[in-house]
């Protein structure tokens, strides 16, 4: 498949509401879009870099500048979603910017060939259940009021970002409000080994599990505190290809994965943590970055892959964007439908696009 051009096109997505984590508060995502021009269709992929290097040592400027300079002209004559992850090979890390530039190279050629990305990755299901991640808020309150929100809307699993100073209490609190509701943390890295008495408190919920506790290159600490827990180890940023879930796994440091498909360089990768993970019996469940409708789009079709046994953030639109740049992800039942069309199965909306857009380049080839 010949590439013509690839746009970088930036768009500005204000949240509904500011969402805190242990590194910090989006109260907007500025996202980079990656359209890919060949002769037969046009494929779109996100890229899930946030703005500041937070998170991971990517950031949303960086990606563009890696693209741009290097990616895009790097990229094969004729271009499939293999040549360009071989391609791409050389460079070092930049997953996200890496993921955003492949799935869109996929995505256009599965709408030429009328696939369905669901159908393509291995989608055991045409519909997946939904989680839903609650950022550290002010009070145990404004938390309970929150999360009875999102359980009156369906959501089926709630995930509780956590850091020193709001991890038992609020816990507690949900489970002495909603009795056994399905319930996890989410860490982000804030805590160490020293903290491991503190987060054996927690052992006396019932969580599902506890989501990167310790730092992300500390795999060895995990299989430490893994030991000393009673509830399941997950990681996320530490695991970013199926290497690292091949060394989690052996270690013992973590016995479920949080799948991203921007964390790990694209869906071709992350269905090979999947495998790895499904041929150790280690679940797996797809995180999330805050996508619009383009990114969540393809994970739920990556959520419906039959590793994915365990709900993941793949919540609605409307949980993150009162507008989402494609035709909002509406919640049914507690589930997501898997996108039956060609590609990704979603396109954004030329005239949100526009609202949205904050800056274009385009790159020819
Ligand atoms: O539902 C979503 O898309 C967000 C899920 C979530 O909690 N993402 C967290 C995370 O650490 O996994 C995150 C938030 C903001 C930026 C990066 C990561």
């Amino acid at each position: 498949m010949r590439i013509e051009a690839v746009e970088l096109r930036r768009i500005a997505m204000p949240l509904v509401a500011p969402f805190r984590t242990s590194f910090g508060t989006e109260t907007a995502r500025d996202v980079l879009l990656v359209r890919v021009v060949t002769p037969d269709a046009e494929g779109w992929g996100e890229c899930v870099a946030i703005a500041d290097p937070l998170y991971s040592p990517e950031y949303v400027e960086g990606a563009q500048d890696v693209l741009r300079r290097f990616l895009i002209p790097a990229l094969p004559e004729d271009a499939d979603e293999y040549r360009v992850e071989r391609a791409l090979e050389p460079f070092k890390g930049h997953r996200m910017a890496k993921a955003a530039l492949g799935t869109a190279v996929l995505d256009a050629r599965l709408r030429a060939a009328g696939e369905s990305f669901g159908r393509y990755l291995g989608a055991a299901r045409e519909r997946v259940p939904c989680g839903v991640s609650v950022g550290i808020m002010d009070s145990v309150p404004e938390l309970l009021d929150a999360v009875a929100g999102y359980l009156d809307e369906g959501y089926v699993r709630i995930k509780l970002k956590i850091e020193p100073g709001w991890d038992v209490e609020p816990v507690r609190a949900v489970r002495e409000r909603f009795g056994d509701v399905p319930l996890q943390v989410d860490a982000n890295a804030a805590y160490t080994l020293a903290d491991a008495r503190r987060l054996k408190e927690l052992d006396a919920f019932g969580l599902l599990l506890i989501e990167q506790p310790l730092g992300d290159e500390d795999l060895v600490q995990h299989a430490e505190l893994a030991r000393a827990l009673a509830t399941p180890v997950c990681l996320d940023e530490s695991i970013e290809s199926a290497a690292d879930a091949a060394a989690a796994i052996a270690l013992g440091a973590a016995s479920v994965v949080n799948v991203k498909p921007g964390r790990v360089g694209g869906y071709l990768e992350a269905r090979r943590i999947h495998d790895v993970c499904r041929a150790h019996g280690v679940a797996v469940w797809c995180g999330g970055m805050l996508e619009t409708g383009i990114g969540r789009a393809a994970n739920v079709a990556l959520a419906a892959l039959p590793g994915f046994t365990l709900p993941g953030d793949t919540s609605a639109s409307r949980r993150y964007y009162a507008r989402d740049v494609t035709e909002p992800f509406e919640l049914d039942g507690g589930h997501l439908e898997v996108p039956r069309g060609p590609g990704v199965g979603v396109r954004p909306v030329p005239e949100r696009l526009e609202e949205f857009t904050t800056s274009s380049e385009w790159v020819t080839l």
